[in-house]
């Protein structure tokens, strides 16, 4: 049995998950604290210079089914996604969700991080404490002197080295035909300008072209002498002793370190174990160390040390919704990277290699519109939605309903039809009003979690996917580059009915052309669809809440567990409640505040 790492016995403070959040916390504390001894403890393999996680255009393949950078995990079939087994794909590597996302740059509303404080009672949190800290984090390289943007932090934000014939045209569309959302250079500014406008999409990648990661730009790229980093490194649980953390439970993963052996070692931690396992990781490692629902461990033979219902409750994600359509055989898309057209591939990959430009240097995702709908289109939503948008969204001006955005080609449906070219709407609800789950299944360490999504057990959510679904589909039919619809990934309307497809339609509509009109039964084939093809946005959060003990809070304002010293969260776990945008800039602003909130603590500062 081959041993991978010599991990000491012993370090002040352990890392559970060395992803976003958690690779920032280390790096910075191994920094402002060179005598500190860190491990960090990661279950996924090492990413130093991989070309599939540098090079931005091969994103995709991250998510192919033998990728060894990403977790499965299953939301168990539900009517609300159409009864099928959902697979919901999260980073696992040293970098976590950073080194293999989308790099689509989108960042929250104000008032976002203002619920967190005001809502939930965490001071410090709100967004005049959490912005600054973005702005330390990035080098808006678009514009480094725009407000609320950074101009010398570590990670890189441009357009990317291409813009596509579908973001141009979705922009220049989109916002003659909507009424009231025209164009913006800004859509991640945070406040209400940034709602309703048309906007090219910024990406979190550098100017030569290379993604704009955690792992490369806070760790890889600085030689750190106190901070270890261990890959394939799986926890099982925190070891706690007399209330205290003092280290955590390992075994090399199998997955990584083929043959190693699988037992369980130990490594002590004087100070701090920091769980940042992620939303789908960091519920399970402290089930398993005994903190949690009682059922649930007592289920599972495990001694109770601390009785937290929250943990594992309160799940999120954006509910995403992608439909795709023919595009002009013309068009510049993505669909042959999506294939996984390795002559394709070859064929781009001389430009990259000579000014990091085209096809390799972007995501294909250029355009983009937060959309909230004007007072006077409220009740186009149903009465479904009335309760919801009085709660949620009236009184909150910065909060779009859904994100619209636009990608030069499919990846479901590129396979499918290799001689065509794809546009494709991708809608993803910001806040979803359902909830759902994730908890251990099992003793084993790799099984799949008893997790339900909870998709659309919400009506509202429904409305809210059947309005955005409305406005994309009239968006694209207008596009110059539109060649008709993909009709099997599309609702299925009955023939005659006011709201189906013209067999004939191969082709752009005119702006002021009539746009589709809608009878019950339109509207139910809209929710079966849905249901049927809504897919995660890859934005899990929510599972160890950072809220009041007494409202099912996992973790107080400083990150720590409730009843146990010694031991905080720190990842996308924590927020109480949901962001409107993609979430790499959320786990950045939780790996910032962790970072700045335990300096303190270590009696330092940053
Ligand atoms: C496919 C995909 C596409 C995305 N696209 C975008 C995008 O375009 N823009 C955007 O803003 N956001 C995007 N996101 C979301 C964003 O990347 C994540 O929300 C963010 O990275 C989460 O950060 P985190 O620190 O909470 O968790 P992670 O970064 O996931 O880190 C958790 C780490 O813990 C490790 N881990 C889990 N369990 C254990 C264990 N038992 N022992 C040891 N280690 C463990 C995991 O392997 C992982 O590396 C995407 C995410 C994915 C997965």
């Amino acid at each position: 049995m081959s041993t991978p790492h010599t991990i000491q016995p012993s370090y002040d403070i352990v890392f559970a998950g060395g992803g976003t959040a958690g690779l920032i916390v280390a790096t910075r504390l191994a920094t402002a604290f060179p005598n500190l001894r860190i491990a960090v403890l990661e279950s996924g393999p090492g990413t130093k210079g991989v070309f599939e996680h540098t090079t931005p255009g091969l994103y995709i393949t991250h998510l192919a089914p033998t990728s060894k950078t990403t977790q499965f995990f299953f939301s168990k079939p539900s009517p609300g996604i159409g009864n099928r087994d959902l697979v919901f794909p999260s980073g696992m590597c040293v970098g976590g969700g950073s080194s293999i996302n989308f790099m689509l740059y989108n960042r929250p509303s104000a008032s976002d991080y203002d619920d967190w404080e005001n809502k939930y009672g965490n001071k410090g949190w709100g967004s005049k404490h959490i912005i600054p800290l973005l702005q330390k984090a990035e080098t808006y390289d678009i514009d480094p002197t725009k407000v609320n943007h950074g101009d010398s932090g570590p990670l890189h934000v441009t357009y990317g080295g291409d813009f596509f014939d579908i973001g141009k045209q979705y922009i220049e569309v989109g916002s003659k035909f909507e009424k009231d959302r025209p164009q913006s250079d800004e859509g991640s500014g945070f406040t209400a300008d940034s709602i309703n406008k048309f906007f090219q999409m910024p990406k979190w990648i550098n100017k030569d072209g290379i993604r704009s990661d955690v792992a490369h730009h806070y760790y890889y790229n600085l030689g750190f002498k106190n901070l270890d980093v261990f890959d394939g490194v799986r926890v099982n649980r925190v070891i706690v002793t007399n209330g205290i953390a003092t280290g955590v439970e390992y075994l090399f993963d199998k997955r990584v370190h083929a043959g190693a052996s699988q037992d369980l070692k130990v490594v002590s931690a004087s100070k701090l174990v920091i769980v940042s396992a992620g939303a789908m990781g960091s519920p399970l490692i402290l089930e398993r160390s005994g903190i949690g629902r009682k059922d649930i461990l007592n289920k599972f033979k495990i001694p109770v040390l601390q009785e937290l219902p929250g943990v594992g409750e309160n799940y999120q994600d954006h509910p995403a919704i992608f439909s795709p359509y023919y595009a002009d055989p013309d068009t510049k898309t993505m669909d042959g990277i999506f294939r996984g057209d390795v002559e394709f591939v070859a064929k781009v990959t001389p430009q990259y290699q000579k000014d990091r430009t085209g096809w390799l240097a972007t995501n294909g995702v250029d355009a983009i519109c937060k959309v909230r709908p004007h007072p006077d289109e409220v009740a186009q939503l149903g009465p479904e939605f009335k309760n919801y948008y009085d709660q949620v969204l009236k009184d909150y001006p910065d909060k779009p309903l859904f994100i619209l955005m636009a990608t030069g080609g499919s990846p479901g449906d590129a396979p499918a039809e290799p001689t065509k070219k794809f546009i494709c709407h991708n809608t993803f609800l910001s806040y979803a009003a359902s909830r759902g789950y994730l908890h251990i299944s099992s003793s084993d360490l790799y099984a799949n979690p008893d997790f339900d999504c909870g998709f659309f057990t919400d009506p509202a959510d429904l409305a809210t996917a059947r309005w955005a679904y409305k406005k994309a589909r009239e968006i694209f039919r207008r596009l110059p580059i539109y060649r008709g619809p993909r009709l099997v990934a599309h609702p299925q309307f009955a023939p005659g009915s006011p709201a189906a497809w013209d067999p004939e339609e191969k082709g752009p509509v005119a702006l002021d052309a009539p746009v589709f009109t809608y009878t019950k039964e339109d509207d139910d084939a809209i929710d079966k669809f849905t249901r049927d093809v809504v897919i995660t946005s890859w934005h899990s959060l929510g599972t160890c809440a950072m809220k009041p003990r007494d409202q099912n809070g996992v973790v107080d304002s400083s990150l720590n567990v409730y009843g146990i010293k010694n031991l905080k969260v720190a990842d996308l776990s924590i927020p109480p409640s949901n962001v409107h945008s993609n979430t790499y800039a959320t786990a950045i602003a939780v790996g910032e505040k962790a970072a700045t909130i335990i300096a303190q603590e270590l009696g330092g500062k940053l």
